[in-house]
């Protein structure tokens, strides 16, 4: 669609639009015309309006756009004030294996490990949340039925959802995230015994009969490793990609790659890996330091030709704020952990864009600046 110009001289609308292409952004393969996210231009007595809208969530790259070009655009029009306005009308793209949607759900992103404890599901959550924050609506599906932490880490541990009809199942609210998990549903105990097909059907029950508001982003916190039930659930659920979570010791990026292999031999994109305890960052001195080694999770990528969407910081505050059910992202908007959560979700959510293929239809504009 054309942009939308009005009351600028041609010279004038000539440097805006080479302005606004010129700018660079790591989540942009493409410039911002070319993606065709501006849609109007308009000049005021002394004011400049500038409209957007993105495919994928960006609200930290719209902030960076805005002390990036601001000055100079000022200057170009001769305006004293630039109106900046973002709405969003995120992609919905393939699924995998071309299964049907999930009601209400534009994008599934399924995040996994080759093996447990590396931090899955605290990526899960804080990355949930940090796509939040990058002005997405957003669930998560706790599927980890060994050990479903997620109602925990998000303070709702005592939560019960409802059912409206018997049949469906309302998810739980909380931190603004739409949530379900089997633990809302049993005590965590009991979750152990389950078993290959009972497991997968139980949950491929959770995911399709949650009354999930419009979302446009759901993850999904998989079980971890690469055994049968894993590979079912990759098979059975729409997942629009992927992401491996590993941390730098050999051993789990061995793990990684049993993971990645599983996920191609399914056809499901595997989007990239996020390397979890790469630095650990000192609670008393701020000292950064690579307790597990370091470029592993970067020669895996390589080898694999896969990404790495980002490389999470190993801190205590992580597991603290976890604990207490106020996860790092909301409890810390503005500390460096949050902030490398915030790069993670805009890298996840430009990716899954870049290499996915758009959906035509579901259009939803929403104003959210
Ligand atoms: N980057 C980190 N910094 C500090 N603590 C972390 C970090 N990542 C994970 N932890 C802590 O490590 C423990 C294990 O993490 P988590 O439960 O997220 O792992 P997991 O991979 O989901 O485990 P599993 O899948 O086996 O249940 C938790 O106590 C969590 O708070």
């Amino acid at each position: 669609m054309a942009i939308q110009v009005s009351n600028l001289t041609d010279a004038q609308e000539k440097q805006v639009i080479s302005l606004l292409q010129g700018f660079q952004h790591e989540t942009l393969q493409k410039d911002l015309v070319t993606l065709g996210a501006i849609k109007k231009i308009e000049k005021g007595v002394d004011t400049l309006r500038i409209e957007l809208s993105l495919p994928f969530a960006w609200n930290t790259g719209f902030t960076q756009l805005q002390s990036a070009l601001t000055a100079s655009l000022l200057q170009a029009t001769e305006s004293k004030e630039v109106k900046w306005a973002l709405t969003y009308q995120i992609a919905t793209l393939k699924r995998a294996n071309n299964h049907p949607a999930v009601k209400g759900v534009k994008n599934i992103i399924a995040v996994t490990s080759g093996k447990g404890g590396v931090g899955k599901s605290t990526v899960t959550v804080n990355l949930a949340l940090a796509l939040k924050a990058q002005g997405a609506r957003v669930g998560i599906l706790d599927a980890d039925i060994y050990g479903p932490s997620i109602p925990h880490m998000l303070g709702a541990a005592n939560q019960r959802p409802t059912s409206p009809d018997n049949q469906h199942i309302v998810p739980i609210e909380a931190h603004g995230l739409f949530s379900n998990s089997i633990g809302y549903l049993m005590e965590a105990d009991n979750a152990t015994i389950w078993r290959g097909p009972m497991a997968s059907s139980a949950l491929s029950q959770l995911l399709n009969e949650t009354l999930w508001p419009d979302l446009d982003y759901l993850v999904i916190d998989m079980p971890p490793g690469t055994g049968d039930i894993q590979l079912t659930l990759s098979q059975q659920i729409p997942v629009t990609g992927a992401v491996v979570v590993t941390t730098p010791q050999d051993i789990a990026l061995l793990d990684a790659i049993k993971g990645i292999t599983m996920f191609q031999k399914v056809s499901v994109p595997v989007l990239g890996v996020i390397e979890n305890m790469s630095m650990h960052i000192c609670s008393q001195c701020g000292h950064h330091e690579a307790l597990f080694g370091t470029g592993g999770a970067t020669k895996l990528a390589e080898k694999y030709q896969v990404k790495i969407l980002g490389q999470q910081p190993l801190h205590i505050r992580l597991r603290e704020d976890l604990d207490k059910g106020t996860p790092t992202v909301v409890a810390a908007p503005e500390d460096e952990i949050t902030q490398s959560f915030l790069q993670l979700a805009e890298k996840v959510a430009s990716e899954l864009y870049w290499q996915g293929s758009v959906i035509p239809g579901e259009i939803l504009f929403r104003e959210v600046k």
